[in-house]
């Protein structure tokens, strides 16, 4: 190896007898038949690494062969997606097509944002998906009860610290438990309705349910959704049972979750144990008796208070009259979660414009993922980065501070904005 470079190094020039080209020496006919050809030649280093390992037998150079042209074909496959996508954002680009991402931390309202486009340019939809939502209300129902039961688990009541009204409380507190038991053991399969195709819904702990783009019309199709007359109409069959399962559940036990979400005792608990619970849960749990009614459909309030992890990218397109012509606008609804947003960056660099969402009623809480980071520290650096990405230079930037309303609730209940 060392002699071969060395010949190579001496340098000198030569002329090929069959072209007349000038070549450097160690390409001239008699250097190439002491030397390896071109493919192995040590000047290109590709080439080199590439070259077939020596004392190769024949069952290993089939082999080579084999992954190679197999390699070669994966090759041309994604050159080939690479092209088809590139053909269609010219033809988007072309057509005055809008592209909207929808970015911003977990739980920062990009997909109750997204829902409120649907509701504005496409109606029709939101309205068709309205029985999938009622699985998703129940969830956030069946999580907010673990969540609150859990917390007595994990930090029990103190039997000094009750009043002699409540001394019957923790008594009451395990019935409770006991007869919410059928319910908090429908959430495996609340959870498998999410599953779309071969990808199954992931349930994220405490964290809730993450879902792929599409879930609504798997849900749709499962057998407890029922079809519904529109908005306006109020359902037909008020008076009998749900066909759903959970549904049936729910209304069987409202007066327990009624009970337990009243109590005093856990007000107290999510107080001082500091619970968090889904931004929604106030709303579905105060309004338990209309929820947990026969022919319950969610209502477009509970649709948009109706939490969801999304997981991935889901793309949504509206017609959106912008003057005198419609526009098609693509809405791409992002996860959130720091584990999501590496996938974001393929969006980029087609771009028209941003919508980044900030909660900033979050001046107090904790993300989910790394309980030591807190939420507006983390909107403010992912801002920062978006803001600074070379491949964002020239897109629109809006800056949406959300939750406006949670906020004002906090400020009103004494709880200090500090550092
Ligand atoms: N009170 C209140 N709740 C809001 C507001 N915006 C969103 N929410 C609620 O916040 C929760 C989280 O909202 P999502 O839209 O699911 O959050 P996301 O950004 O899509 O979260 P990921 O999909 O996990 O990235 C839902 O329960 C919403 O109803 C708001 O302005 N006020
Ligand atoms: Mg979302």
């Amino acid at each position: 190896m060392l002699s071969q470079t060395t010949s190579r190094g001496s340098g000198g020039i030569a002329t090929d007898s069959k072209s007349g080209f000038l070549l450097p020496k160690y390409m001239a006919p008699s250097a190439q038949s002491r030397h390896p050809s071109s493919i192995d030649a040590i000047d290109d280093p590709l080439s080199f690494a590439l070259r077939p390992p020596d004392g190769e037998t024949e069952e290993e150079r089939k082999q080579r062969l084999a992954k190679e042209a197999l390699d070669k074909e994966q090759s041309n496959q994604i050159d080939e997606e690479l092209r088809a996508e590139r053909e269609t954002l010219r033809r988007r680009k072309a057509a005055g097509e809008v592209k909207l991402l929808l970015l911003g931390q977990a739980e920062s309202g990009k997909s109750t944002l997204q829902k409120q486009f649907q509701l504005m340019h496409c109606p029709v939809s939101l309205d068709q998906e309205r029985s999938s939502w009622s699985t998703v209300v129940y969830l956030n129902i069946v999580k907010a009860i673990r969540a609150i039961l859990d917390s007595f688990d994990k930090f029990p009541l103190d039997p000094a610290t009750l009043d002699e009204s409540s001394s019957t409380w923790p008594n009451r507190l395990a019935n409770l438990k006991l007869r919410l038991s059928p319910l908090l053991g429908m959430e495996a399969s609340l959870t498998s309705r999410f599953s779309v195709g071969g990808n199954k819904a992931i349930s994220g702990g405490k964290e809730g349910v993450l879902v792929h783009r599409g879930w609504q019309t798997a849900i749709k199709s499962n057998p407890f959704s029922k079809n519904h007359s529109s908005w306006k109409s109020a359902p037909t069959d008020a008076n009998t049972p749900p066909d759903d399962p959970v549904g049936r559940i729910i209304c069987a036990c409202k007066d327990d979750v009624k009970e337990l979400w009243e109590h005093p005792s856990v007000k107290e608990q999510i107080r001082t144990r500091r619970l968090r619970l889904d931004d929604g849960t106030d709303f579905f749990l105060n309004d338990i008796d209309r929820i947990g009614s026969p022919g319950y459909l969610p209502s477009i309030d509970d649709i948009m208070r109706a939490r969801i992890r999304t997981m991935g990218i889901a793309e949504h397109e509206f017609e959106v009259s912008m003057g005198s012509k419609a526009v098609r606008w693509l809405l791409y609804d992002v996860g959130g979660a720091r584990s999501q947003r590496n996938s974001w960056i393929p969006y980029f660099d087609d771009a028209t414009a941003i919508i980044f969402l900030a909660p900033i009623s979050a001046f107090d809480q904790y993300l989910d993922e790394d309980s030591r980071t807190n939420r507006i520290d983390d909107s403010l650096q992912l801002f920062t980065k978006i803001c600074s990405h070379r491949l964002l230079k020239h897109v629109h930037m809006v800056l949406f501070l959300n939750k406006t309303d949670l906020l004002k609730a906090k400020l009103e209940s004494g709880i200090l904005v500090k550092r």
